[in-house]
């Protein structure tokens, strides 16, 4: 079997498995968007729960199989929550995705992401520019120091963070994950690019956040890497075929759930992606 379809393959098991078994995936996430994540996580198969205190993020993170941790709205709260739930998670050995949501902005914001740097997170997820401001933060490669980040939208292009993203996967020994017109998924060495989706993914918010909800579902039954190209993928599927019927983004979010939650093994077996050897 070639290394494409073996992947194939790992993409297609997870998608199933998640579907049978449920995982629990808890979150901290923002409060823009936190019950359109909640929705993707269910409409995949997995099981959602969302907290903010610090101790019931230390219990999510101990009793879930993969946790999310979104810091797109910070709140004085989370200077206790955030770090204590990224610790126990890694010293839980528990996967954990990160989507760095408008780093840059405010300092609590940057001290808490560069907290993370040492719980190391299975999987980072976010857009071009994100991805290289955080890269920057961690002081890896291919990061600029300053941020290029228009508050939670990205002004870089995928291709020109993929630098960035393999060293920070090559720092956290996970998978990275940077969003746009084409999802780039690397894990430092192996490298995938992945197809679909629509333009209303842009007029939506949190097309993204609920992304890195899903790859932390998918993140409690494969590795990083698969769990995160899984997830890129089936948003791909789901949002191509969403916006065949959709004129707008309202109709196309709620659209897009649908097909999100009718999304099946079988329809990876069809994405279009291209893999590409880093070394
Ligand atoms: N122009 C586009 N064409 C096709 N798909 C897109 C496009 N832009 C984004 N997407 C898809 O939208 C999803 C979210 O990516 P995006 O880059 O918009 O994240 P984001 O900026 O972090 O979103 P948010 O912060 O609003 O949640 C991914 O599945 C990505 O493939
Ligand atoms: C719009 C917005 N503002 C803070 S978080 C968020 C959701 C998309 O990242
Ligand atoms: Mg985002």
């Amino acid at each position: 079997m070639n290394i494409q379809q073996d992947i194939r393959t790992q993409m297609m098991e997870t998608v199933k498995t998640v579907k049978k078994i449920k995982p629990m995936a808890g979150s901290i996430t923002n409060t823009v968007t936190i019950n359109f994540v909640a929705n993707a996580q269910l409409a995949v198969g997995g099981s959602a729960a969302m907290v903010y205190l610090p101790d019931e993020g230390a219990a999510i993170a101990k009793a879930g199989s993969a946790m999310y941790i979104n810091v797109g709205t910070m709140f004085p709260l989370y200077e206790e929550s955030l770090p204590l739930t990224a610790k126990t998670l890694y010293e839980n050995k528990k996967p954990w995705v990160l989507d760095p949501a408008a780093i840059g902005i405010g300092e609590m914001r940057t001290n808490m992401l560069m907290r993370f740097k040492e719980y190391k997170p299975s999987i980072i997820r976010g857009n071009a520019s994100e991805i290289i401001a955080l890269a920057g933060l961690w002081s890896l490669e291919g990061g600029t120091g300053k941020s290029k980040v228009r508050g939670v939208d990205s002004t870089d292009r995928v291709c020109d963070a993929e630098e960035a993203a393999a060293a920070l996967a090559r720092w956290t020994s996970g998978a990275v994950a940077v969003s746009g017109e084409v999802d780039f998924i690397t894990d430092g060495s192996m490298s995938a690019y992945s197809y679909g989706g629509s333009v209303f993914m842009e007029k939506i918010t949190g097309a993204g956040c609920s992304l890195g909800g899903v790859m932390a579902v998918y993140s409690a039954v494969a590795s990083p890497f698969i769990a995160a190209l899984t997830g890129a993928a089936i948003y791909n599927v789901a949002g191509k075929r969403a916006a065949k019927k959709a004129e707008g983004p309202g109709y196309f979010q709620i659209i897009f759930l649908d097909e999100l939650y009718k999304a099946s093994a079988a329809d990876i077996a069809g994405h279009e992606f291209i893999l590409k050897d880093m070394q």
